[in-house]
């Protein structure tokens, strides 16, 4: 019953099974032995029962692809003398149409005291060609990563690497196998802060240990020659079928050069950028100095009638009052004659000093030549104009300049002009005030003049 049950199974089973005597004689063979058999000899089949197996393994081992029956026959010839109780031989088989692979499992048994070989073949043609397939994708892949211009590691999920590829060891100068426990042995640093990175801070352990993907953290390391690099580091935890992290794959990009590029970069940008800005204030100096009176610091007349002109054309627009005050200091030849020019030049310092005092920010006040000076007052009628001007004269005829044991005393004279209807360009206000001017010179100076009509203009 029990045999019969036995011989079932096996002949329900798809591997070769037979059973070989002590001399190597087919005894009993199952079904799939049959079917084997028959397919590929037909009815002269040497495997059958009643055939050495020993001799058909000879046979097939004389043949030039042979290899595979002679590593059988060895296989089966050790049992049979004893030398170890079992084995398994992989071999390949050629069928007519395509290379087919198998592995004989070969035991020794004891049956009705008699010694017996009981051998069962399974064909792993398909795990075979699925191996192959894998190691040519894996060939392929190392290929891929040896080809790549970034680092790749490959590590397993205690933190070993299990591969690497030469841009990767390129960039360490080399590569130590640690565990993640190690990890705090490469040095490096976070580029953001310059913190030294903790053993569980890098990105590898963090992908291993809690699953994190990490893109891009920029960072420095020292590499195993001492010397050091800025990268791109990223991990990926690999997982297996059922989710369990079972790896990570490391991504390293050598950016040292990128990044002295920026620098360099960033540093020739701000050296442009700091001369610019000194060029910009020269240039405004420079700007402001042709437009300044160097000796009294007021407008010169080149910004009057920069600032003057539009002032003018604003209150013609807008029909709002615009005069204009010129007024020059009384005999000042006589005071250069007699106290020097230096002398001269402190004067004309300190009346361009009680004009400003006495004019508004509204107001323009420059220099229009030699001891002339200008101002001019936006929305201000002649009755105000006199108003500023007067107070200017007195305020100039009550100061007093030491000049050696000596105090000096000037005065000016002034006229004033208010735009009218029909004045078409600041010249001719000007030109009206230089009359009222002429008006207080001849009205014995240090006083100011309102245009008058028959000032002419
Ligand atoms: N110290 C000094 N003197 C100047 C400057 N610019 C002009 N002057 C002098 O100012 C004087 C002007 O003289 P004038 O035009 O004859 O007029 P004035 O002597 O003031 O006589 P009135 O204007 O008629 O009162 C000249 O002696 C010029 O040399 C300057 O920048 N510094």
């Amino acid at each position: 019953m029990r045999s019969a049950l036995a011989g079932d199974l096996l002949d329900a089973l798809d591997m070769q099974a037979a059973v070989l005597d002590a001399r190597g004689t087919i005894v009993a063979v199952n079904g799939a032995w049959k079917r084997f058999a028959s397919a590929n000899q037909g009815d002269r089949s040497t495997y059958y029962v009643g055939s050495n197996y020993l001799d058909v393994c000879e046979a097939a081992a004389r043949r030039a692809s042979g290899a595979g029956a002679q590593a059988v026959l060895n296989g089966i010839r050790s049992v049979m003398r004893g030398e170890r109780e079992r084995c398994t031989i992989e071999y390949p088989c050629d069928a007519p149409t395509q290379r087919r692979c198998f592995v004989v499992h070969v035991a020794r048994f004891r049956h009705e005291g008699a010694d017996y070989i009981g051998l069962v073949h399974e064909e792993i043609t398909a795990r075979k060609q699925a191996e192959e397939r894998l190691q040519e994708a894996e060939a392929t892949l190392r290929k891929v990563l040896e080809a790549l211009p970034i680092g790749v590691w490959i590590m397993d999920r205690e933190g070993h690497i299990i591969h690497g590829n030469s841009a990767g060891k390129r960039i360490w100068a080399g590569a130590l196998y640690v565990g993640p426990e190690q990890f705090g042995e490469y040095k490096g640093w976070w580029l953001s802060n310059g913190r030294r990175i903790a053993a569980d801070e890098w990105a590898a352990t963090r992908a291993i240990r809690k699953g994190e993907t990490s893109i891009d953290e920029e960072i420095r390391i020292e590499c195993f020659d001492g010397t050091s690099k800025i990268i791109l580091n990223s991990a990926v935890p690999l997982r297996d079928a059922a989710g369990t992290i079972s790896g990570a794959i490391i991504v390293n990009q050598d950016i040292t050069r990128r990044k002295a590029a920026e620098e360099q970069l960033r540093r020739a940008t701000a050296t442009v950028d700091a001369m610019n800005r000194e060029l910009q204030e020269v240039l405004a100096r420079e700007q402001d100095n042709a437009r300044t009176d160097e000796l009294t610091g007021v407008s010169n007349r080149r910004r009057f009638f920069e600032l003057a002109e539009p002032m003018f054309a604003a209150a013609q627009r807008s029909c709002t009052p615009f005069s204009v005050l010129l007024f020059d200091i009384d005999d000042f030849k006589r005071c250069n004659d007699l106290f020097g020019h230096q002398v001269g030049d402190a004067v004309l310092r300190r009346v361009a000093d009680i004009a400003r005092e006495h004019t508004r920010g509204a107001d323009l006040l420059a220099r229009y030549g030699g001891e002339e000076f200008v101002v001019a007052l936006p929305e201000t009628d002649a009755e105000g104009a006199m108003t500023v001007a007067e107070h200017i004269r007195q305020g100039i005829a009550a100061s007093r300049l030491r000049a050696g044991d000596r105090e000096i005393g000037v005065t000016i004279s002034g006229g004033v002009a208010e735009m009218q209807v029909g004045d078409d360009t600041l010249d001719r206000l000007i030109r009206r005030a230089d009359q009222a001017l002429y008006a207080a010179k001849d009205a014995g100076r240090n006083c100011i003049r309102p245009h008058a009509a028959e000032d002419g203009g």
